[in-house]
């Protein structure tokens, strides 16, 4: 009978992957997507550099927007000293699904919080339903026709503050162009990318890396 993708990689997590062992989950999907089938999971070459801005961002709260099936959240949550927040956000239940496994057999289900919906709707009850103030890092990774919509909204809800770093997937491919041009035309952030490829393949992407500097 039909096993889905998501499912694929989940059982391939639970006969590769040593529960609790995190650096083992992220090798067991990788391994899968490089040998077996194409998943787009940010990857270990753009995982490294996320890595690189968690240790050195250090953030207290993190919002992840498109958990998929949790690779970066367990790249991410795998880093986070012990007092911090991590919320992540998908909107598909089935992969929210695979995810909370996933993660939980990482053993960090205790690190980070998956919340199920749509990023409109829970970006303006963040501060209420989660008491969190602002976010040191957010990582974009979702409809990428909605990093513009849903930073601007992440400004007027009042999560950003000068300092807080965004770090967007998938700029170029498959692209978020109005993202990129507002960002960059903004006198309120320091913008940088980081030269990568698309996840297990060698077409050219960037991680794009804002700070907020105002
Ligand atoms: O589409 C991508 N990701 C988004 C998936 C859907 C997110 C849904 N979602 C989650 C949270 C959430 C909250 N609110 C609203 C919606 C929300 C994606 C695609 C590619 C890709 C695909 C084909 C190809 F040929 C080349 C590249 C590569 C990536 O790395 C990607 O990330
Ligand atoms: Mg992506």
């Amino acid at each position: 009978q039909f096993v889905s993708l998501r499912q694929r990689i989940l059982s391939a997590v639970q006969k590769n992957a040593t529960r609790g062992d995190p650096r083992s989950v992220i090798r067991a999907i990788d391994q899968f997507c490089s040998q077996k089938e194409w998943a787009m999971n940010v990857g270990n070459e753009k995982g490294c550099i996320l890595d690189s801005v968690v240790s050195e961002v250090n953030p207290a709260t993190v919002l992840e927007l498109g958990t998929y099936c949790g690779y970066s959240t367990v790249r991410i949550a795998s880093l986070l000293p012990p007092y911090a927040k991590f919320i992540t956000l998908e909107f598909n239940p089935d992969f929210a699904a695979v995810a909370r496994q996933v993660i939980a057999w990482a053993g960090l289900e205790d690190k980070v919080q998956l919340v199920e919906g749509a990023s409109s709707d829970w970006i303006p009850k963040i501060k209420e339903q989660f008491g969190i103030k602002t976010f040191d890092l957010v990582f974009l990774d979702h409809w990428k026709e909605h990093y513009l919509s849903d930073t601007k909204l992440m400004e007027e809800c009042g999560l950003l503050r000068k300092g807080s770093v965004l770090l967007a997937d998938n700029v170029i491919c498959p692209g978020a162009p109005d993202y990129v041009e507002y960002v960059r035309s903004s006198p309120r952030y320091k913008s940088h990318y980081f030269r990568s490829h698309l996840e297990y393949t060698k077409a050219e992407e960037n991680l794009w890396y804002l700070g907020i500097i105002e």
